[in-house]
């Protein structure tokens, strides 16, 4: 493809993300991902300006059919009165991934899968800076693993967003719980964000790896043993979850609980793991299983897709907010945070 017009198809993206622990991914710049092409995968890079090189590209699709509502009107939840008016201006929704940022399993390199940590400093500045960058995209659902690593991403993400709503976890383990969290006031309830936690989205479950440290796990076994373990699709770690087996939880629980929402014209927000993302990745863009082994997420990026008219559209990874960029790509979400610019000011 010609470098112009890759620039011209790609413009702003960022995704999915740049190098990570595992170092299998190479970073340059601020930013890398892997694109897919007749069957292929390919690194690109971004540099800071974004210069970038590649031999091709595909955007993921799903088929599905959909009756959407807008991204373009701030105040317009899907819980209030206006979202069949803004149905008919805009028919696409958006959907936000995030990985966690850094646990302090991370920082140690120790295999986490289910145990359950909570992020570092760093980490906690990666899920601030991840939510200034999406700041501007409307949010109506959030979705998290049953994981602090996960629920911690995505409140200190929503602490960034301008539209200030108030994130609240659902508590729907026993009619006590729900009965116990329930909101009295119609007018508070528009003003909240409901954040569902469900395990089927928690990171694969590691086995009898969890704990170890990665290094001196490949030293003991061999980098190919333990390669086989983190990256190969249907091989599992010692007692624990392969990818498959991930992906046969994750994506169903996203099919079965998400898609919904997204058809009915909710915007989204996914804060999950390096794992049970990939396998949602990879049921979005439609890739291979062995394509999606060398798909590598960074902690603490966005990943912004569109759904509209019964497709996923990769939008890559927004950037921050007073920097030009995938707001190029949709009216819409340029509308959207038009009317928060109108709202705020
Ligand atoms: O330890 C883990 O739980 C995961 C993610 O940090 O590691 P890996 O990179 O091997 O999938």
């Amino acid at each position: 493809m010609a470098a112009a017009a890759f620039q011209q198809a790609i413009g702003s993206i960022q995704s999915y993300g740049c190098c990570n622990e595992s170092g299998s991914q190479k970073a340059f710049g601020n930013f890398s991902m892997k694109l897919v092409s007749n069957g292929h995968v390919f690194n690109v890079g971004f540099l800071k300006r974004g210069t970038c090189s590649t031999r091709g590209w595909k955007l993921g699709v799903i088929q599905a059919s959909t009756s959407h509502t807008s991204v373009a009107n701030p105040v317009s939840s899907p819980t209030n009165s206006n979202s069949n008016d803004s149905r008919k201006k805009s028919n696409e929704v958006a959907l936000i991934l995030i990985r966690h940022g850094e646990s302090l399993w991370n920082e140690k390199n120790l295999f986490t899968g289910c145990v359950d940590v909570p992020l570092t400093k760093k980490g906690v500045e990666e899920a601030l800076e991840a939510g200034k960058r999406i700041s501007n995209i409307p949010v109506d659902m959030i979705y998290t693993s049953a994981l602090i690593r996960a629920q911690m991403t995505a409140m200190l993400a929503m602490t960034q967003h301008r539209h200030k709503k108030v994130p609240i976890i659902q508590h729907n383990e026993s009619e006590q719980a729900k009965a116990w969290s329930q909101v009295f006031s119609e007018e508070t309830k528009k003003q909240t964000i409901p954040v569902i936690a469900d395990w089927r989205l928690n990171e694969r479950m590691y086995g009898e790896l969890q704990g170890l440290n990665k290094r001196e796990t490949a030293d003991k076994y061999g980098k190919e043993k333990v390669h086989e373990w983190r990256r190969s699709y249907d091989i599992p770690p010692p007692n624990g979850e392969s990818l498959e087996m991930c992906a046969e939880r994750a994506v169903a629980y996203f099919r079965e609980q998400i898609e919904p929402q997204l058809l009915s014209g909710k915007n989204v927000m996914i804060a999950a793991h390096g794992n049970s993302l990939r396998s949602i990745i990879m049921y979005l863009d439609k890739l291979t299983s062995q394509e999606v082994i060398s798909l590598e997420l960074s902690t603490g990026i966005p990943m912004l897709y569109i759904f509209k008219e019964g497709k996923f559209i990769r939008r890559g990874s927004p950037v921050a907010p007073t920097e030009a960029g995938v707001y190029a790509y949709t009216k819409s979400l340029a509308l959207y945070r038009q009317k928060l610019d109108e709202m705020l000011h």
